[in-house]
C-alpha cells in the first residue's frame, strides 16, 4: 500500500493532483476530502498542508510526499528529494525598497521578515551574516511598509507581488525551487513509491517529448540521426520504396518545429509529429 502526502491547498495543490491523475491515481472529488483511498492502485492519498508534508514524511509514517524544495529545506526534517516534478518553479529571494540594499552582507544587524525561517537562518549562517529574523505566516511583502522589517526573504515567481508593493529583489537567489517528490532520508524506497516514480517519470517524459516519424533517403540517415537521436536510439525501418527508410524517434516538444525544418532541409519528407499519451521507458 502506497501512502502519499499531497498538498491540500496553495500554489502546488492543483498541479500535483493533475500529475497524479495523469499517472493513473484516483484524486479527490472535493476539497473537503482529507484522505482518498484508491484500492485499484493500492494507494492512499493524504491531503496535508504543504508546509507539514516534509515533517510527516521525515517521521516515516508515509512512503512519500509532494512539496516544494524550499519547504523541504525549511523544515529541516530528515527527508530527501526523489524526483523533481517540473512545476511550481520559483526562486527564494531577498527583497527591499528599491536601492536600499545591494547584497546579503548589507543585512547585518537588520530585521528580515519571512515565513521560511529555517531556510533563511541556514543561509545567513552559511554567508556569515547576523540579522534578526522575524517569522510571519504569509503576505510578508507588507512587513516593510508596516515597519516590522527592513527586508524580506520570500518566494518569487513572476515578481508581480513585489512590484505591486514597490519592492525590488537584491543579492543572489537564496534557492531555486520547484515541486519535488520526497521520501524519508536514508531508508529504501517502498515498492509502492518505486511504482509511483516510474509512473511519474512516464508522465513527465510524455509531457516533454513528442514522437516524430519521417521518410528519408538511406544515404542521409547519419545526418538524420544526428538531428533526431531519440532517447535510446531511433527506430529505422525499410520503406517500400527503393533507397528510402522510415525513421521514428522521440524529440523534445520545445523546438520540434526547428527539428522539422532541419529534417526537411536534408530531404526528409512525410514528417509527422504525434503526442505521446503515456510511456514507461
Ligand atoms: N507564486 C508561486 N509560484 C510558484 N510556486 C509557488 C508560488 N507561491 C508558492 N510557491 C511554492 O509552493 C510551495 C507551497 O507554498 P504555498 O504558498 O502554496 O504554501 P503555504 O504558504 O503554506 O500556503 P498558503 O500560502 O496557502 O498559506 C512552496 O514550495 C513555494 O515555493
Ligand atoms: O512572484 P509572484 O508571481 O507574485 O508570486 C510570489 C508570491 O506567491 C506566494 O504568495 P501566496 O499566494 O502563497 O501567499 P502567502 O505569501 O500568504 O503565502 C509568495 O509568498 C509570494 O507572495
Ligand atoms: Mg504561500
Amino acid at each position: 500500500m502506497l501512502r502519499l502526502a499531497v498538498p491540500n491547498k496553495g500554489a502546488l495543490a492543483e498541479s500535483a493532483q493533475t500529475l497524479l491523475k495523469e499517472a493513473g491515481y484516483r484524486i479527490r472529488k472535493d476539497t473537503k476530502e482529507l484522505v482518498v483511498v484508491d484500492p485499484d492502485n493500492s494507494c492512499e492519498l493524504f491531503f496535508l498542508r504543504p508546509r507539514d508534508i516534509a515533517v510527516y514524511v521525515g517521521e516515516g509514517t508515509l512512503d512519500g510526499g509532494i512539496t516544494g524544495r524550499d519547504m523541504l529545506f525549511d523544515s529541516g526534517a530528515p527527508a530527501e528529494e526523489v524526483l523533481p516534478l517540473g512545476f511550481g518553479g520559483s526562486t527564494f529571494r531577498f527583497a527591499a525598497k528599491q536601492g536600499e540594499f545591494t547584497a546579503v552582507h548589507d543585512l547585518s544587524g537588520r530585521r528580515i521578515a519571512t515565513s521560511y525561517t529555517g531556510l533563511l537562518e541556514k543561509h545567513l549562517a552559511d554567508v556569515g551574516v547576523e540579522a534578526r529574523v522575524i517569522k510571519l505566516d504569509g503576505a510578508v511583502e507588507t512587513a516593510i511598509r508596516l515597519g516590522v522589517a527592513d527586508a524580506i526573504a520570500d518566494v518569487v515567481e513572476t515578481g508581480t507581488t513585489l512590484r505591486n508593493v514597490g519592492l525590488d529583489v537584491f543579492g543572489e537567489p537564496i534557492m531555486r525551487s520547484e515541486a519535488v517528490l520526497i521520501k524519508q532520508s536514508g531508508t529504501p524506497r517502498s515498492a509502492g513509491l518505486d511504482q509511483l516514480v516510474r509512473r511519474l517519470e512516464g508522465v513527465l517524459v510524455a509531457r516533454d517529448f513528442v514522437m516524430i516519424d519521417y521518410d528519408i533517403r538511406a544515404e542521409q540517415i547519419d545526418k538524420a540521426i544526428s538531428i533526431t537521436p531519440g532517447i535510446e536510439g531511433p527506430t529505422v525501418s525499410p520503406l517500400h520504396r527503393e533507397g528510402w527508410v522510415a525513421v521514428r524517434a522521440m524529440v523534445r516538444r520545445k523546438g520540434h518545429q526547428q527539428v522539422m525544418d532541419r529534417l526537411w532541409e536534408i530531404g526528409a519528407r512525410a514528417i509527422f509529429i504525434t503526442d505521446i499519451y503515456a510511456c514507461r521507458l
